[in-house]
């Protein structure tokens, strides 16, 4: 029989509380993501932060919210199959008209996979596979608006478009700031093309909210060519708003979403046609990985964990076990032909580590809670991940059962792994200085010292700093992804090692001194991190003060002093303020190129 064929009163019901638990979700998120506007308004940074932080918990909860719901109205233990089948048609009826059709179908799948036994994990009963289309969803606001320069000239349509935005809190020099835009537009195309009749620029709708910064983001078209741009507006020591920079090169604008960072505010009525329109202008973007950093995680996994299945389809080689040292407590495999690593988390630690695994994923999480500031590697957290077990290298395999060989399980042809983190792929840094010249170990010795310093004012202390636990990603930055002793900068005890009573004590090795959990002895750093001569060079000319207590303790006041950072997620020689001599340097935005 048909599964529409009958009216079935229960699937309708389900059908409804699945779209009301959805929209109830995005109802909240919206709010959230919309209240950036008024925090960047009022230089509300911590609050920003906050906002961010609170974000990310909206969605499990709501989760849980329905299902219950459903276990409560519907006993939802013991449906039968048809019901169920029947219930995802009705929701798909209920989603012609919907806004975010893409999120809603993946809400539907977090419920449903907590209630369902995993034999029901295919397109007959959840969307493996999207059934209603995102294109041309219209919406007020719309999702860009369009500006024809050939109107009123170039100069008046960039002043429109950034006083567009409305922002309660004046400009120290709109004219100024609109100046340099064309100064900088001008370079970057050698001369000015000739306006044709299409001549428009189109700009979405909202602006981007991170840390102290909003983005206006968007592209001008002229005949067939295109020219994506992000602009970025900031607050001056007096609180009046000035443009900083224009990015006109893709991969630049790229960067901005790097998944190192953390995720923008946008309010946004239809996410998909934002994502189609960053897309447009930043092809190289995984789909995925722009809802991720727009805040929609649970989309950008699920888009991720469908791309990985296309592309097991079409490539054979095997998952192995990632190139470098050996963690002491993650498992950590990679797919050569895929730019991502795979993380489990081991049944027994190596035994220099004090942790459990409840820790670690607490350690894990709280990485999503803080600004990454492009120094530390997102993670994507999967549940129950069914991977092609004839894909696993035999070496990965036995490590897998010696190892961790309760974190997985064979079922059929599938071996399903219960916790795992995703990542991108990097090189570790132990393995790039190894093969490093000179000039090229002092550039990633630089980065690795910067990375710990934004790191340390972004309040993360790492913990361990070791090489290996930083990576370089292609474009030559260092990042770090071992978060397992991550503590907030706040938390810790920078202590200098104390004189030892007489000389004896000190030769004989042994500590003449008690140790809190939380005490760290920056000047031991240099015994574990020195070794390699170049290496040696290279931090003690750029980065001697981090074996500093007074350094980290300097650190630790500002944070507690409520100070919050400036990051740039650009090249301190692309702001304006360096680009056009005649543009004073401005106080309170020391130059900490991103
Ligand atoms: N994102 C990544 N890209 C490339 N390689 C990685 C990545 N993450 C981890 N690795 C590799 O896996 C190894 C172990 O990873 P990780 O440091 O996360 O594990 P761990 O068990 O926490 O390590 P430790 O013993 O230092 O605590 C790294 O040294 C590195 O060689």
């Amino acid at each position: 029989m048909n599964a529409l064929s009958a009216e079935n009163p229960v699937a309708r019901a389900i059908a409804q509380a699945l779209v009301e638990g959805f929209d109830k979700h995005y109802r909240i998120f919206r709010e959230t993501s919309r209240r950036a506007k008024e925090l960047f308004e009022a230089a509300a940074w911590q609050s920003q932060l906050d906002a961010v932080r609170e974000r990310v918990q909206f969605y499990d909860s709501r989760v849980d919210e329905t299902v219950l719901r459903l276990h409560r109205e519907f006993g939802a233990d013991s449906l039968d199959d048809a019901t169920w089948q029947q219930a995802k048609l009705r929701f798909i009826g209920m989603l012609i008209n919907h806004r975010q059709p893409e999120l809603a179908e993946t809400f539907f799948n977090s419920v449903t996979t907590k209630i369902l036994h995993r034999s029901y994990f295919n397109n007959d009963y959840i969307f493996a596979r999207p059934a209603i289309s995102t294109e041309f969803i219209e919406s007020y606001p719309p999702v860009y608006s369009s500006y024809y320069p050939r109107d009123g000239g170039l100069r008046a349509t960039v002043r429109r478009i950034v006083e567009d935005f409305d922002w309660q809190r004046p400009f120290e020099g709109l004219d100024r700031d609109v100046d340099y835009v064309l100064r900088a537009t001008r370079a970057h195309l050698g001369a000015w093309p000739k306006m044709e009749v299409n001549c428009q620029i189109q700009v979405l709708y909202s602006a981007f909210y991170r840390n102290k910064t909003a983005y206006i983001i968007g592209k001008a078209i002229n005949s067939y060519q295109e020219y994506p741009f992000a602009l970025a507006v900031r607050h001056n020591e007096k609180g009046l708003l000035y443009l900083d920079t224009l990015l006109l090169d893709p991969w630049r604008i790229s960067v901005l979403f790097s998944l190192s960072r953390a995720y923008f505010m946008v309010d946004m009525e239809v996410p998909s046609g934002y994502v189609q329109f960053l897309r447009s202008i930043i092809p190289s973007k995984p789909r995925s990985e722009l809802y991720t950093m727009l805040g929609l995680g649970k989309q950008g996994k699920t888009m991720f964990f469908r791309d990985l299945l296309a592309h097991l389809r079409h490539s054979n080689d095997p998952f192995i076990v990632a190139p470098g040292i050996r963690g002491m407590v993650m498992l950590v495999f990679t797919l050569p032909s895929y730019p991502y690593v795979f993380k489990v988390i081991k049944d027994v630690f190596g035994s220099a580590k004090n942790t459990d695994r409840a820790t670690v994923q607490r350690k894990y999480l709280m990485v999503k809670h803080v600004d990454r500031v492009g120094r530390m590697a997102d993670t994507l957290e999967f549940s129950c991940a069914a991977l092609p077990l004839s894909r696993f290298h035999p070496e990965l395999l036995e490590e897998l059962r010696r190892l961790a060989p309760s974190a997985f399980e064979i079922d059929g042809d599938m071996l399903v792994i219960r916790h795992l983190y995703i990542e991108r792929r990097m090189t570790p840094l132990n393995l790039y200085l190894e093969q490093a010249d000179e000039a090229e170990t002092e550039r990633a010795v630089i980065e690795y010292g910067n990375a710990i310093r934004e790191l340390a004012s972004a309040n993360i202390f790492p913990g361990d700093m070791l090489w290996k636990n930083f990576g370089i990603t292609r474009y030559g930055r260092v990042v770090f992804y071992d978060y397992d002793e991550i503590e907030y900068m706040t938390d810790v005890n920078f202590r200098r090692i104390p004189p030892a009573p007489h000389e004896e004590m000190e030769l004989s090795g042994e500590p003449w001194y008690s140790v809190g959990p939380m005490d760290v002895f920056p000047e031991e750093f240099a015994t574990f991190l020195l070794g390699m001569p170049r290496v040696r060079k290279a931090f003690l000319a750029h980065h001697r003060e981090l074996l500093e207590p007074a350094f980290w303790q300097r650190t630790q006041q500002r944070i507690r002093d409520g100070y919050v950072e400036d990051f740039y997620p650009y090249p301190t020689e692309l702001r304006f303020c360096r680009l056009f001599a005649e543009a004073a340097p401005r106080a309170g935005s020391k130059p900490r190129a991103g």
